[in-house]
């Protein structure tokens, strides 16, 4: 590490607050009543229903989510025997993990014990705090005899993470890796340097998915483990001892297929790469320096496949890929260990990972969506949101099937489901409209989407999903050798003229049509014929907007290039405003932790009149209703009830007369300031003669500017992935225009909703 790189890390643990973690309490502590349900005499409650029944822990205590990650600082990673203190940053690092990946809660414990029965006593007196005991960085081979003694005496899982979290990722490298290089696991000659919790369980698993015992030669800091060799030797690594009087790792790596290296920095040399089999498989692990670097390896031979356990590297096999989620499925049946059956199967959720497409997430984290199954990428990347879905059910299933499991879940679709919840926030609002949008497509419904900006790779990996879910059947306007380039070089399966329909905007025989039916509609708007067969070619959202309006498409999605405006302005054009519309205005939802709120107009109306928002408020309160919400409105300002002399606050109160004659039978109240509209609480105080109940969930705004910039802000505060919009009202067929900003998961939301727009029953 350099001198900048070394700085950035000590400030990133030093501020603003010392270390990375803290304990955030999950219930409201505000009143004297809250007082006395969180603690005495409430609390007592809670303790008497344990009494009576232990299991009830995992219902009033955070116990069945807690996994105590614990230590004794023995062998830290490549850091080697630093003592418990020193090891607390690492420890409070696994915590984070935990949390950011599986949403799995922490303490870390750092004890200074290093006799094994001690640190088994006192690690077996925190039974009644943990739903998990997570070992890590404890030193072989005492950690193979502190697991096994904790194992046998609670009656949680107990899992080293540095052997069992190790093994499985490794596991998968490795069989990816063998997949990738063509050859055989009954076949290879595996040596490795490191004799330790890693290495050895590394081998142990390996074994039992087909490697032979014969085929492996362990090395550590004495050399070879021979048969008969005295030191530094104990019963688990000899099992691994090789009848030979090879006595270096230098002779025994001759011809070998695999090097797997759990040991420390630097240890395998050039020239004992140079001497290894044909396309070897060399996974350096040692943490923070790997045995070798990549580019030492690359400069002696050019067919060797790397993996490091670094995130500056390729391929980075560490057990980050398995240890949040194998806790998440074993926690969430709970399972009263985690046993070989639960390792084997997250081995094949993670090796099976690598080989689908990549995903956006973590495209947008490592800069590059290129990564296809290859040597550059054997195993998926550690922010991969895909792994939880992936690997937390493949563990619990494992453990049901196993007999392991107390709180088996029923239905592992929908605990699948629900974990999708924890990946994308939009999940449990989709879910019912995904549903309602295949039945259209299995129904024969209105579902031919357009989507005018075919050649965008967010597109087309949404494309690919909707197809795959059967959502809609898209069109893509592109030119169709783009598209077959970008879809080989994403990875996708799209199949044109079959899974999609393509409109070529340099050629396609309908042309003709839709140029002349644009001139027809604007040439007494100044546009010559020229002009129109020019524009028609090179305006992708008029051509989109075109097919709509003569039936080529039921919908249209648009936005992903260009300004919200200039999207507009050819969709005005082509469809228009739905008849008796004045106006057009944009609504988004955001999905928040604590409520689901829409936000309206967004992009159109720079100061619209209170008949433009009173007719906005109407249709944005029946999108919601298509959405399966009930509206709950709140026309804001920043006068609340006539509190504040603004021409806002008269103008909104101008726009309720005009909606509650417009639609009477909806909950309508204004005007208010934000926090009166959100908090119930609030308004009762400030506003009691309102009307409204509850949390309003229809932000109605001013103008654009307020609702543009309370979206963004709203947004931004509440992380990624909780906008679904914008929804473009007002317009006479379902169009709807995205921005620059759209993800993959929007552009997916939003080609399901516009399929329920299309088949909206008129009413
Ligand atoms: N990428 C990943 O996900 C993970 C990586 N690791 C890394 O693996 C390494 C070992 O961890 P762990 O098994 O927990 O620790 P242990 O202390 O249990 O084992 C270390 C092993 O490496 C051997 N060793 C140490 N130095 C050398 C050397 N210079 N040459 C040859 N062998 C050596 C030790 O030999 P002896 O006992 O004879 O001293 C011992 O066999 C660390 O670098 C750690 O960071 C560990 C877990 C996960
Ligand atoms: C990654 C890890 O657990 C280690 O290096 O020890
Ligand atoms: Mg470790």
């Amino acid at each position: 590490m350099n001198s900048t790189d070394r700085q950035a890390a000590l400030d990133y643990h030093e501020f603003p607050t010392p270390g990375k973690i803290a304990v955030s309490a999950s219930k409201p502590l505000v009143t004297q009543r809250d007082l006395a349900l969180a603690y005495t005499p409430g609390v007592a409650a809670a303790c008497e229903e344990i009494v009576a029944d232990p299991l009830n822990a995992s219902r009033f205590t955070a116990r069945s989510n807690l996994v105590g990650v614990i230590t004794n600082g023995t062998a830290v990673l490549g850091l080697g025997n630093i003592g418990a203190l020193a090891s607390k940053p690492v420890m409070e690092g696994k915590a984070v993990l935990f949390k950011k990946f599986a949403g799995v809660d922490v303490f870390d414990i750092e004890i200074n014990e290093t006799d094994p029965d001690k640190l088994v006593e006192i690690i077996a007196g925190l039974e009644p705090t943990f739903g998990g005991i997570n070992l890590e960085d404890i030193k072989a081979p005492e950690c193979f005899e502190v697991e096994r003694k904790l194992r046998e005496r609670m009656k949680i899982p107990v899992f080293h993470d540095d052997q069992h979290g190790t093994a499985i990722t490794v596991a998968a490298a490795f069989i990816n890796g063998l997949k990738v290089v063509g050859k055989d696991i009954r076949e290879v000659k595996v040596v490795t340097s490191g004799a330790g919790a890693a290495a050895l369980t590394c081998l142990d698993l390996m074994v039992h998915l087909g490697l032979p015992l014969e085929n492996i030669w362990v090395t550590d800091i004495e050399g070879v483990v021979y048969r008969g060799r005295q030191t530094l030797m104990d019963p688990t690594k000899e099992r691994f001892a090789q009848p030979t009087d090879a006595r270096t790792l230098a002779e025994v790596i001759r011809g070998a297929d695999v090097f797997l290296g759990l040991s420390a920095g630097g240890v395998l040399k050039p020239d004992m790469v140079a001497a290894m089999a044909a396309r070897p498989l060399i996974l350096a692990l040692a943490n923070p320096a790997p045995e070798i670097l990549p580019e030492e390896a690359h400069a002696v031979r050019d067919d060797v496949v790397m993996a490091t356990g670094r995130s500056d590297y390729p391929n980075q096999v560490n057990n980050v890929l398995c240890f949040p989620y194998i806790f998440r499925g074993a926690l969430d049946v709970g399972a009263t260990t985690i046993n070989r059956e639960m390792e084997v199967a997250a081995v094949y959720a993670i090796a099976g990972l690598a080989e689908e497409e990549q995903n956006e997430v973590v495209a947008a984290a490592y800069g590059s969506y290129d990564l296809a199954f290859g040597p550059q990428y054997l195993i998926p990347k550690p922010f991969d949101p895909r792994l939880i879905v992936r690997i937390a059910p493949a563990v619990a299933k494992a453990a049901m099937d196993s007999g392991v499991a107390t709180r088996p879940v029923a239905n592992l679709d929908a605990y699948t489901e629900q974990l999708q919840q924890f990946v994308y926030h939009s999940g449990s609002f989709m879910k019912p409209l995904f549903a309602a949008a295949k039945k259209q497509v299995r129904e024969g419904g209105k579902t031919r989407i357009v989507f005018t900006e075919g050649e965008d790779e967010r597109v087309l990996r949404a494309v690919q999903v909707i197809v795959d879910e059967k959502l809609a059947r898209p069109i893509l306007v592109g030119r169709p050798e783009v598209l077959l380039a970008r879809i080989e070089k994403f990875g996708l399966r799209l199949r044109l003229g079959e899974d999609v329909e393509v409109t070529n905007p340099e050629y396609d025989e309908r042309f003709h049509q839709y140029w002349t039916s644009y001139w027809e509609l604007m040439c007494r708007d100044g546009i010559t014929k020229e002009m129109a067969r020019v524009e028609m070619r090179r305006r992708l959202t008029l051509i989109g907007a075109m097919m709509v309006r003569l039936g080529d498409a039921d919908g249209m999605i648009c936005g992903t290039v260009g300004g919200y405006n200039d999207h507009l302005h050819y969709i005005d054009q082509v469809i228009g405003k739905k008849p008796g519309a004045a106006t057009y205005a944009a609504m988004n939802i955001l999905l928040l932790d604590k409520q689901t709120v829409a936000l309206v107009d967004t992009h159109v109306n720079d100061n619209p009149s209170a008949e433009q928002i009173a007719e906005f408020t109407v249709a944005a309160a029946e999108e919601m209703s298509l959405l399966h919400l009930v509206p709950k409105v709140a026309l804001l300002s920043r006068s609340n009830f006539g509190s504040g002399s603004s021409a806002s606050g008269s103008k909104m109160r101008e726009a309720l007369r005009r909606v509650r004659q417009l639609a009477p039978e909806l909950e309508i109240d204004g005007e208010m300031h934000g926090d009166c509209a959100l908090d119930e609480a609030l308004r009762l105080k400030i506003l009691p003669m309102s009307t409204l109940k509850g949390a309003a969930n229809l932000l109605v705004c001013p103008n654009v500017d307020a609702g543009n910039i309370a979206y963004n802000l709203l947004k931004t505060a509440a992380g990624s992935n909780v906008a679904v919009g914008p929804f473009l009202l007002g317009a006479n067929a379902p169009v709807n225009i995205l921005t620059s900003s759209a993800t993959v998961r929007r552009i997916i939301n939003m080609a399901a909703l516009t399929v329920m727009e299309a088949n909206r029953q008129p009413g």
